[in-house]
């Protein structure tokens, strides 16, 4: 398995067919598989005010109904969440870094966590809402996952607010990483984005899912380096940064998200009838 490196740069629509004309063949099955936040809809001052926009909303509604392709959202946010802002019919979706994925016809995986996690989760909750939750913090608290979104606080409070809720994180035992102005605390198991991934995809097309189907991942964020890692000479995958200097374990990197519609729309060119 190779390291992370510096990807190959995509920064404007006509250069899909340049470098990715072999990403997906007509006629053949293609599954999408694509986190939300930072990539189906730009960052927003709040959770509640993301919107996909309209042409990549269109477009994605169009490939998810075509039968050749397949259209999966893996996110961090609690499933019934992401589900409600995306509101595509066919979409496999897998809520809180894939602990969580409900199928089109509403069956379900859950990943079941073990009970002193989930006590630890609780208590972890309780500690950062009586000591973090203030200065325009807050926990949004996702049952078996959390952020802690630090976005509105004054920025000379950011660090010290960052640094105790990333001990109170850690102390319960749970994996907080830096997310966009966030912190995300994650229950210390193996499953996470990658692992669900492989999941849905073993579900959909079985055990050599890579030979039955081109796969395309696309996210913008950290936690979508394990999709990425995962996903490694199975498929393709993007990550949207701006940083020039990222090294990351996707193929491409698109540095705006703007860029996702013109992904979409080249694949529904070449795909589409
Ligand atoms: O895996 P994702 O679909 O990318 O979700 C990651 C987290 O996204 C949300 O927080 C982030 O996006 C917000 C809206 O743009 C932004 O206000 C916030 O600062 C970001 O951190 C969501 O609230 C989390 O639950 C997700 O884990």
């Amino acid at each position: 398995m190779s390291e992370k490196r510096i990807a190959t740069v995509i920064s404007k629509a006509e250069d899909f067919q340049k470098e990715c004309s072999s990403c997906f063949e007509k006629g053949f099955n293609l599954a999408l598989l694509l986190d939300y936040d930072g990539t189906l809809a730009p960052i927003a001052s709040n959770p509640s005010k993301t919107q996909m926009p309209v042409e990549l909303e269109e477009t994605l509604r169009k490939l998810a109904k075509h039968p050749k392709t397949f259209v999966a959202v893996i996110s961090g946010r609690a499933l019934k969440d992401v589900k409600a802002h995306v509101n595509i019919e066919g979409v496999t979706f897998a809520g809180n870094h894939g602990l969580e994925i409900e199928y089109p016809d509403g069956s379900r995986h859950d990943y079941e966590l073990p009970a002193d996690i989930k006590q630890n989760y609780m208590d972890m909750v309780q500690e950062l809402k009586q000591r973090v939750e203030r200065d325009g913090a807050w926990v949004e608290d996702k049952h078996v996952s959390l952020t802690y979104h630090y976005r509105d606080t004054p920025v000379e409070l950011k660090p010290e607010l960052k640094q105790l809720a990333m001990e109170i994180c850690q102390r319960h035992g749970f994996r907080a990483n830096l997310a966009h102005e966030a912190i995300e605390a994650k229950p210390p198991v193996d499953w996470h984005k990658g692992e669900a991934a492989l999941y849905i995809l073993k579900d959909k097309f079985g055990k050599y899912f890579s030979q039955e189907a081109f796969i395309i991942f696309a996210g913008d964020d950290t936690t979508d380096e394990d999709a990425m890692r995962a996903l490694q000479g199975l498929g393709r995958s993007f990550r949207i940064s701006a940083d020039e200097h990222l090294e990351t374990f996707a193929d491409y990197r698109l540095p705006q998200q703007t860029l996702m519609t013109d992904l979409f729309k080249w694949i529904a060119n070449g795909y589409l009838d």
